[in-house]
């Protein structure tokens, strides 16, 4: 950098003298009727821009060993830096993460480049060719001095709040590529969940933030007027209106005037302008990707400092006084409900319909919060868990199954990619689903979006194969049964029932509780919690259910 700034003395040399020759060049030469004299002012002019030329020359290698190494060492650092938190963060894609974040590098090295070259070069011309003209004329010189020090204090002064402007215009951008990133990625689960105007919603809301953060950067843009009009314009004007009282008086000559003209023109006002304009947006960009980049490898970009998450190591799964409603002014659903189920338990959930049975699960599962008391698994509470290994430990199966466009194969190991041959005909076996698959034509048979003609059955019951295969230590079948026939719905159960860990069944028929080894019966008011038996001896609720399922 001091080599830079050696060498750039040498190349505004013409900035910081054109005027003072030119001047020579006329009020000695020409005007002094001393045309040769005056060609050898400005072969002298030319002697300077040749010197000029050689500082120009002599700049490029120190531009390149300036801007390389930094280079270097930003990529490591950055690279490094992603590298580390997206360890941190399961299914962390760090190959996108980390080019993206190289481009960035890439970016600021041009950039870094170009306000080295240009900036670089049109600021020390403008600072030459204020200093020459304050020697050529101390008074020009304080008079063109006063509103470029305004301008440049105005413009100084708005500098942060263009930054601050800009930079939410980049992280907005960011924000439109994680989204559509997480949209694509999941494309297949959008389309499945026929979530398609959601996502979509998502995306455009990131997008129109973009556009009024760009709209909101351009206002602050608008600050450029004043101070061109005082740094380029107003200087000129002054100059122009007291040149021939100047003169006239005495106190300027006629080169004077021309050679002050001569250092707005070519020195200050480009300067001043490229500072605003080309200058402005690249020191902005410059600022702001440098300080994103600093972020990353300090980790300051992220909202919350990330507190290392637990996994569990056991599988109790614990409610303790749990109440949950689904707007602050509803009724609970769910009150001050506590239940211990110990890792293993086959447990049956039973009652009138909007008692909050799937509510239940949702809560069990971690899906939604409970305003009150708490849910713990392996007596971990959920909210300490880490969110991968606790969609890994319970498995929901709702109602509705979820069946997407892939080959049949694909839609049973949706929750164990890499199941064995042998593990999934065990699940297709236990699930009673080889009918089905040999009527499609194999593993390999095509599932259309919408499961084309699998009944409503069939769905079912290749979620319920998924489910078995899952490594999953806890599954809650949410009614995921209600369309099989009581035969079918009795095989898939005691074959989940027969894996290792707990099985939670929202129950669509009383055989599902007669299965179990507890049921629990929500009422809306005081669950009871038994065995099938205590229970129809305890609660009319639960013996009248018995009796309607019966019927
Ligand atoms: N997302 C929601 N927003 C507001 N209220 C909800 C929501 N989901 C459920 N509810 C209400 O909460 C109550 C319990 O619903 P939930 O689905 O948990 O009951 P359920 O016992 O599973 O019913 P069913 O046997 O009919 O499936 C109901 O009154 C229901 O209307």
């Amino acid at each position: 950098m001091r080599r830079l700034a050696a060498w750039s003395v040498l190349e505004s040399l013409p900035a910081f003298a054109s005027g003072f020759l030119l001047a020579q060049a006329i009020d000695r030469g020409f005007l002094a009727g001393e045309p040769l004299v005056g060609l050898w002012w400005l072969a002298a002019l030319a002697a300077v821009y040749a010197l000029g030329a050689v500082g120009t020359r002599q700049i490029y290698p120190w531009l390149a060993a300036t801007v390389e190494p930094l280079r270097d060492s930003l990529v490591a650092d950055v690279a490094a830096a992603a590298l580390n938190r997206m360890a941190d963060q399961a299914g962390g894609t760090a190959g996108a993460g980390v080019s993206q974040l190289t481009e960035q590098v890439e970016a600021v090295r041009a950039l870094l480049g170009t306000a080295l070259r240009n900036v670089r070069q049109l600021l020390a011309a403008g600072l030459a060719a204020l200093l020459g003209l304050t020697l050529l004329s101390p008074l020009l010189g304080l008079v063109i001095f006063l509103p470029v020090a305004l301008a440049l204090t105005l413009f100084a002064a708005f500098l942060g709040v263009q930054v601050r402007r800009y930079r939410a215009v980049v992280r907005h951008a960011e924000r439109i590529g994680e989204s559509a990133t997480a949209i694509v990625q999941g494309v297949r689960d959008v389309v499945a969940c026929a979530a398609e105007d959601r996502a979509a919603r998502t995306v455009a809301e990131a997008i129109d933030a973009q556009a009024e953060a760009l709209r909101s950067f351009a206002r602050s843009r608008l600050v450029r007027l004043p101070v061109l009009a005082l740094g380029v314009h107003l200087p000129l004007l002054v100059l122009l209106a007291l040149a021939p009282y100047l003169t006239e008086h005495g106190q300027l000559t006629a080169g004077q005037v021309a050679g002050g003209i001569s250092y707005l023109i070519t020195g200050l006002q480009p300067g001043i302008i490229l500072l605003v304009d080309a200058g402005g947006t690249l020191l902005l960009s410059l600022a702001v990707i440098l300080g994103r980049l600093a972020e990353i490898c300090t980790g300051s970009d992220r909202t919350s400092p990330a507190t290392p998450k637990s996994v569990a190591t056991s599988y109790d799964i614990e409610a303790d006084h749990v109440t949950f409603a689904y707007a602050p002014e509803a009724e609970p659903v769910l009150a001050d409900l506590s239940l211990h189920i110990p890792e293993g338990t086959h447990l049956a959930v039973v009652g009138p319909s909007g008692t909050g049975k799937s509510t239940l699960a949702n809560v069990l599962t971690g899906l939604v919060q409970p305003q009150r008391g708490g849910v713990t698994l392996g007596k971990v509470p959920l909210p300490g868990l880490d969110t991968a290994h606790l969609r890994s430990a319970i498995t929901l199966i709702p109602q509705e199954s979820y069946v997407f466009a892939g080959t049949l194969h694909e839609n049973l190991t949706y929750l164990r990619p890499h199941a064995t041959t042998a593990q999934v005909d065990e699940a297709v076996d236990a699930m009673g689903l080889t009918p089905t698959m040999s009527r499609l034509g194999g593993y390999d048979a095509d599932i259309p979006p919408g499961g084309g003609t699998l009944s409503h059955g069939e769905r079912q019951l290749i979620t319920l194969a998924r489910a078995y295969l899952s490594a999953a230590p806890v599954i809650i079948l949410d009614e995921a049964t209600s369309h099989l026939h009581p035969a079918a719905e009795a095989r898939a159960e005691q074959a989940l029932a027969g894996r290792e860990g707990t099985l939670i069944v929202i129950a669509h028929r009383i055989s599902s509780a007669q299965r179990a080894h507890q049921v629990l019966l929500l009422d809306g008011s005081s669950p009871l919690l038994g065995t099938h038996h205590t229970l129809l001896d305890l609660s009319p609720l639960y013996a009248e259910l018995v009796g309607h399922w019966q019927r």
